[in-house]
């Protein structure tokens, strides 16, 4: 038995059945709670035997104590007992301590191994560390870049600290004006009261105008077939009108060759008048020298009878001298001679009467046959005038036919047609325009829808005709071409160019300057009146044309052809200059408008360089662009035909308006702001002026803008 050292407590020392291992010896290197030691004592009979600390200790501090002290066996047992358990112990401790020794080479191993990997991982690191000081260089270079930067950041700033003072101030006078502007703003907005609700009515009438829109499709397409006839049919009056003026043209040319023919007889028939009475007085002359002749031969005859009787009585008498008688007889015989050569005289002259007499026979005869020649040919020729007159009479037919179907077409297109122009993108606009504007292809829509991308959304929109941003300036104007063709006709035709500034007015109604093929509609509109006035001067039509042109700025009315620079109503002061006044006519006059009677296309040219001088002229006196002012061309057409008694007063007007713009887009202040609500204001009171006319109204409002009040000749 085994008692504890202080013998409070008695333990059995037993051998130790395999149990949790020591654990402090390990000091600590493994879980503290278990024992790692050798799993078994060879040799000992007692394999598998394991110490706790505890039992070492205990088993050291192990004092033996026999019951009796003076029992030495006893004591001697103890003893052996204890040495049995310390030699066990021992041996464990051996057997341990191999243990030890084997996981110490094999950690030395270990140990070894990672100081490899250790001296390895310092390569690596000697490596990473160059290539972290490399990268620090280059965070240094860049901390040094960014320094700069950040004193240049700061002396930015110190600008914008600077610029954020003025700006202040700025702020500060802007709120004074702001000021100002509430008041104006109030009135705007009871402006904008009475807008919405005339927003609302025009809802109303849009709505309308929407139901009467379809009506009117309904309508329209009905009357596209009619127009489909009747252009057939202008189309067939058009081929006979050709193959008249073509056969008119033959007799006209036949007409004249008669003619020529005539005034050809006529001259030699004079000449053979001439000539017959030249040969009458030759005759004439002929028998005077005959007759003379003749009494001289009588006179010579009676002379010779008498000298022939003298000679006998001398003779018969006494006898005379010979020398006496010779000399009778030499003067009987020159006498004779004398006689004898009046005789020869007076046979070639009786010869010289005979063919003059058979040539006054034969001129009698030609001039006979020149005569009925000649009353033919005038008979012929008076049958030619009269046919001449006849086609001419069908070609006036045809022209005034063609008048009619020509403005029936036009009618039943629509009195008021509005087409859509899309320029092609400038160089300096960065747009995708097929990504915004499209043209729709169905057979409703072709050539006629357009369809805006904005915000996402597709809006839809339908015109009489959509040009492309490829249509080209002359197949814009052959589109409006039969409009102006109108206006020669006698009729009154307005063409405006209405869109956003820089959306293309100027240039489709002026066209680029210099350029032939870049003529706008204004040019090109000239050209055709004045050649269509060459060909209608054939038959019989007189035309006088007279062109005013004006601009209207604010409400004003300004001469663009006037030589004083600064016309206009308000600069003048006289409320009386450029009044707009209608007469009884229906013709629209300005007071002191100036008004030019022109020949040629050429001199209207001329007028249009010095009205562009003249706008840019008012550009600088009174708006900073010409697009804030409405441009307007006026061509008055006269014309007069004689012989048909007719005659006809049409009138071209071609409107550059003023580009519209939103009030809330533009952000326009002062007199700008003023501006943008005067052209906004007319470009309303034009459209409804429009409405009016499109639904028929009895009443058109034209006395809502000067605009409108100048055109008001159009219903
Ligand atoms: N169809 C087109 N083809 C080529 N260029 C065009 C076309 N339409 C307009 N442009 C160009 O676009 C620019 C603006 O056009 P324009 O001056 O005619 O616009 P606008 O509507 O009259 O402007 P504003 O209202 O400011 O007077 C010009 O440089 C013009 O040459």
């Amino acid at each position: 038995m085994v008692g504890t050292a202080n013998g409070s407590s008695k333990r059995p020392i037993t051998p130790v059945t395999p149990r949790q291992a020591f654990s402090v010896v390990n000091n600590g290197a493994q879980d503290p709670g278990l024992w790692s030691g050798p799993d078994s004592i060879s040799g000992s009979g007692l394999s598998g035997v394991k110490f706790t600390r505890d039992e070492v200790e205990a088993l050291l501090n192990m004092k033996i104590k026999a019951k009796d002290k003076f029992n030495l066996k006893e004591k001697c047992d103890l003893m052996m007992e204890y040495i049995k358990k310390l030699r066990l112990c021992v041996k464990w401790f051996q057997d341990f301590e191999g243990g030890l020794s084997l996981e110490h080479e094999k950690l030395k191993m270990l140990f070894e191994a990672a100081e490899k990997k250790s001296n390895e991982m310092e390569m690596l690191m000697n490596a990473k560390e160059e290539e972290l000081n490399v990268i620090i260089e280059e965070l240094r270079a860049n901390y040094a870049v960014l320094q700069e930067k950040f004193a240049k950041e700061e002396s930015e700033k110190l600008a914008a600290v600077e610029t954020l003072t003025m700006e202040k101030n700025a702020r500060l006078t802007a709120e004074m004006s702001q000021a100002s502007l509430t008041e104006d703003l109030e009135k705007a907005q009871s402006e904008c009261s009475s807008a919405n609700l005339k927003i609302i009515s025009l809802n109303d009438m849009y709505k309308r105008l929407q139901e009467y829109n379809t009506g009117l499709q309904q309508y329209n397409s009905k009357l596209q077939t009619e127009l489909n006839q009747t252009s057939e049919t202008l189309s067939k009056v058009e081929h006979e009108k050709a193959a008249l003026m073509e056969s008119l043209s033959k007799l006209k040319g036949h007409h004249e060759t008669q003619q020529a023919q005539l005034a050809s007889t006529k001259a030699s028939l004079e000449e053979s008048i001439q000539l017959k009475e030249a040969l009458a007085s030759e005759v004439g002359c002929l028998r005077g020298d005959l007759h003379k002749v003749r009494e001289d031969r009588d006179r010579q005859l009676i002379l010779v009878q008498d000298l022939t009787a003298e000679v006998v009585q001398y003779k018969e008498c006494t006898g005379k001298s010979a020398v006496q008688l010779g000399t009778l007889t030499s003067r009987s015989q020159e006498l004779e001679a004398k006689c004898a050569s009046q005789l020869d005289t007076i046979k070639s002259l009786k010869e010289r009467l005979a063919t003059a007499q058979m040539k006054l026979e034969l001129s009698d005869q030609s001039s006979i046959e020149t005569r009925a020649g000649y009353e033919e040919e005038k008979k012929l020729n008076s049958e030619l005038i009269i046919r001449l007159a006849e086609a001419e009479s069908k070609v006036i037919e045809g022209e005034a036919l063609r008048k009619k179907l020509h403005n029936t077409i036009l009618e039943l297109k629509g009195n008021i047609r509005v087409f859509c122009r899309v320029r092609p993108l400038l160089s300096d606009e960065g747009l995708d325009e097929t990504k915004t504007i499209s043209f729709p292809t169905t057979t409703e829509t072709l050539g006629r829808g357009i369809e805006v991308v904005q915000h996402g959304q597709t809006h839809p929109f339908m015109f009489d005709k959509v040009f492309t941003p490829q249509t080209t300036q002359e197949e814009v104007f052959e589109e409006i071409s039969q409009l102006v063709q109108s206006a020669l006709d006698g009729y009154k035709v307005c063409i405006f160019a209405y869109g956003q500034t820089g959306s293309g007015k100027t240039h489709t109604m002026m066209g680029t300057p210099g350029s032939y093929n870049d003529k706008g509609l204004i040019p090109r509109s000239l050209e055709q009146i004045f050649e269509a006035r060459e060909k209608l001067k054939e038959q019989g039509w007189k035309y006088e044309m007279q062109v005013s042109m004006l601009e209207i700025y604010n409400e004003t009315i300004r001469d663009l052809l006037s030589s004083n620079k600064s016309n206009s109503t308000e600069s003048s002061g006289n409320k009386q200059q450029y009044a707009i006044k209608h007469d009884a006519n229906g013709s629209t006059h300005v007071s002191d408008l100036t008004i030019v009677d022109v020949r040629s296309s050429k001199e209207v040219s001329y007028l249009l360089n010095r009205a562009a001088q003249s706008r840019s002229v008012g550009k600088t006196q009174m708006n900073e662009q010409s697009s804030r002012s409405h441009f307007v061309f006026t061509l008055r057409i006269f014309g007069v035909n004689e012989t048909l008694e007719q005659q006809v007063q049409g009138v071209l007007n071609l409107i550059d308006l003023a580009g519209s713009e939103r009030l809330s887009k533009s952000g326009s202040t002062g007199d700008r702001l003023k501006e943008t609500q005067a052209i906004n204001r007319s470009l309303s009171s034009l459209s409804d002026v429009i409405f009016a006319l499109a639904k028929k109204e009895e009443h058109i409002p034209y006395r809502n803008s000067k605009l409108t009040y100048l055109l008001q000749v159009y219903n």
